[in-house]
């Protein structure tokens, strides 16, 4: 559905991400996962279009979009929540949520809104209270729900653990698999990666900008040592090493 082919994107004359390739079919939940700085933020932003590409492409079922505006890739139906969830502090939680589909209609805002509530039952309680007074949980949640507003096709959650208590961690966690159900595939970056890895079908491995594994996340369950060997192959390989 989703696929990026040796990407390069950065920030001026700084390279974040280079020759990074990924995959996500329908109804696949992918970790990114990988040390501060390595690019995981900036491969969410490529896609969306946050960032522009420098070089390589991102194609939606088989349409190149990397030349679209963000909007038009939202439309496609991509969504993202960014790292420190981004919401309208002053706003209720409602009027947060409607933001998510001000494009649509009132009749499929309503139903939309009625599918975040059942998936977060917590936000039903909550609806008229101001967006800036929730805890971090109820942000968070506030966030990832108003993504949903759109309706995506495949979410993409940039850390959605940041700064939360490990039983608020697992509430978000336990949705994943309830998007998945409702037709949503879902990349997810994740510096807690026991956490991820619980969840995916298949991980990504970032390390200075690039792409040092994607595969299947078993191996990194059942090995404790196979991430660390991971990065050191890298290392000895660019050294000329044994990979
Ligand atoms: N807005 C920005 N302007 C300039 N440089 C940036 C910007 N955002 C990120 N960078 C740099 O790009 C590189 C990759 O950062 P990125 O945030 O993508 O990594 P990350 O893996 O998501 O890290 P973290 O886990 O700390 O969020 C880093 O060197 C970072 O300093």
């Amino acid at each position: 559905m989703l696929r990026v082919r040796s990407i390069r994107a950065g920030y001026g004359d700084l390279t974040a991400i280079d020759d990074v390739s990924m995959a996500v079919g329908e109804r696949e939940i992918v970790g990114v996962i990988g040390p501060n700085g390595a690019g995981k933020s900036t491969l969410l932003r490529a896609i969306t279009g946050v960032v522009p590409l420098t070089a390589g492409s991102v194609t939606w079922c088989g349409e190149p979009i990397d030349r679209l505006p963000t909007d038009a890739r939202a439309r496609r139906g991509i969504a993202m929540v960014q790292e420190g969830r981004r919401l309208f502090a002053s706003l209720s939680v409602r009027d947060n949520l409607v933001l998510g589909a001000y494009h649509a209609d009132r009749a499929t805002r309503q139903a939309a809104e009625d599918d975040v509530l059942e998936l977060f039952p917590a936000l039903r309680d909550i609806r008229g209270r101001t967006a800036g007074v929730l805890s971090g949980g109820e942000q968070q949640m506030v966030a990832i729900g108003r993504a949903l507003m759109s309706r995506p096709r495949c979410l993409l959650i940039d850390e959605p653990s940041l700064g939360l208590a490990p039983f608020i961690v697992d509430e978000i966690y336990r949705t994943l698999p309830t998007l998945v159900e409702l037709g949503v595939a879902v990349v997810v970056v994740e510096q807690e990666v026991g956490r991820v890895l619980k969840v995916v079908d298949r991980v990504m491995v970032l390390h200075e900008g690039r792409s040092v594994y994607e595969g299947s996340g078993e191996r990194f369950r059942t090995d404790p040592d196979a991430l660390a060997s991971v990065y050191l192959g890298h290392e000895l390989a660019d050294q000329g090493g044994a990979a």
